[in-house]
């Protein structure tokens, strides 16, 4: 099953925050459920990246943020601002219903207790919860196909960017993908780091009953993109999809952490 490319008017129109949100993001029932584990990969590898590695920075910019913000969830102890963006209104408003405690918001407390979990002291969910809250500042919109992501606003390099599912779905093919990663990467301070989950080897995923295109991409693909874009690859690290394969053809999941060169 292929799908066209979803181009942005797609998105605007027929993405429904909720659907997606319920399908890839509510922790199951069961402990240790296959749709678990990839959530679980995501948030161990953020984790690892800002926790136990010490990525840290002034400010960080999360390119395409979606309508979540489990992204941030170790993030927002090693930065002192946090900008989230999104292409569509839909996405960015999802975001600022949860920072602004809004009843109909989503639950992230599971991914929270996770990390917590993770970090020590599951009991600590709710001091999370406000930490993120005071951290994610900005909630702005962002085309990665534009030289400047975030234009019209010209805002300054920042300390560290991460993307998450964005660029295998906003891009068309491989030359729009090298271009885009090159927009993002310019968004990087030189010495910065660029942090990336990818979804690898499949051609789209289902938000409710909305297919949406994803871009087929190899590790070596990604892996070359990222190092023509000015950035040398510290660390990265695959997971099989555990998503039902009605959900999405995707065989893999890639965690990458790159560092901009600075140049001499
Ligand atoms: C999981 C998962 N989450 N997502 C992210 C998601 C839902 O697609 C999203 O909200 N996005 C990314 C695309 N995005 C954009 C679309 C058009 C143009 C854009 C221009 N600039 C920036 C962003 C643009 C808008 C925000 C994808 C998956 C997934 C992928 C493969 C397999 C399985 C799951």
């Amino acid at each position: 099953m292929e799908g066209d490319f979803t181009g942005k008017d797609v998105y605007g129109k027929h993405f429904v925050p909720k659907d997606y949100l319920k399908m890839y993001y509510s922790f199951s029932k069961e402990d240790g459920s296959q749709e678990d584990a990839l959530l679980n990969f995501y948030l161990q590898k953020f984790h690892k990246t800002f926790t136990v590695d010490g990525v840290k920075g002034d400010t960080l910019i999360d390119i395409g943020s979606g309508p979540t913000i489990h992204q941030f969830l170790s993030s927002c102890g090693s930065f002192q601002e946090i900008i989230a963006t999104d292409y569509t209104d839909q996405n960015r408003e999802e975001i600022k219903r949860w920072l602004k405690k809004d009843p109909d918001a989503f639950d992230w407390s599971q991914a929270l207790k996770y990390v917590c979990e993770l970090e020590g002291d599951r009991e600590k969910w709710v001091e999370k919860g406000e930490k993120v809250r005071s951290t994610v500042r900005r909630v702005l919109k962002c085309d990665v196909t534009q030289v400047n992501p975030l234009a019209p606003l010209v805002v300054a390099q920042a300390s560290c960017v991460t993307s998450a599912f964005c660029l295998d779905s906003a891009c068309k093919d491989v030359t729009t993908y090298r271009a885009a990663l090159r927009n993002v990467g310019s968004l990087v301070k030189p010495g910065g780091h660029l942090v990336l989950l990818v979804a690898l080897g499949g051609n789209f995923y289902m938000a409710g009953e909305q297919m949406f295109f994803c871009l087929y991409l190899e590790k070596e693909t990604v892996d070359s993109a990222v190092t023509e874009a000015g950035f040398d690859i510290l660390w990265s690290e695959e997971a099989k999809n555990s998503y039902s394969p009605t959900y999405s053809d995707c065989k893999n999941v890639y965690f990458l952490v790159a560092r901009k060169r600075i140049k001499v």
